[in-house]
């Protein structure tokens, strides 16, 4: 069945416990800084492995040492629902053991 869409309210709520990821209404977005170059690249590598897992894929662009991830649900439209808000957490969860600040 498909996610239902968060209201903005959700939408905050969520991101409260998700420090400096940030929503421009219709996805949500985090920017890590990273140790160099091939740090950024090995993270945005782990973080493509949990989106296999859970099927559910985001945007991500690298530049020099900086990695940003945004995602929303495609399945609704490109709206914000709680399978982004699970990805965000499981990226959270491994951002700090590859240094991402
Ligand atoms: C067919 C495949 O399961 C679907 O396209 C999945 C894949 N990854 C996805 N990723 C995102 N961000 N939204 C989706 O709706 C989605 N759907």
């Amino acid at each position: 069945m498909a996610p239902q869409p968060l209201t903005p309210e959700e939408t905050e709520q969520a991101l409260a416990a998700l420090p400096h990821w940030t929503t421009d209404g219709d996805s949500v977005s985090r920017t890590y800084s990273l140790a160099g170059h091939l740090p950024a690249a090995a993270m945005a590598m782990h973080i493509a492995a949990i989106q296999e897992e859970l099927n559910h894929h985001s945007d991500m662009t690298i530049g020099y040492n900086k990695l940003t991830v945004t995602v929303n649900t495609h399945s609704v439209g490109g709206r914000i629902t709680e399978l982004d808000v699970a990805l965000a957490r499981r990226i959270e969860q491994i951002a700090a053991g590859h240094g991402a600040e």
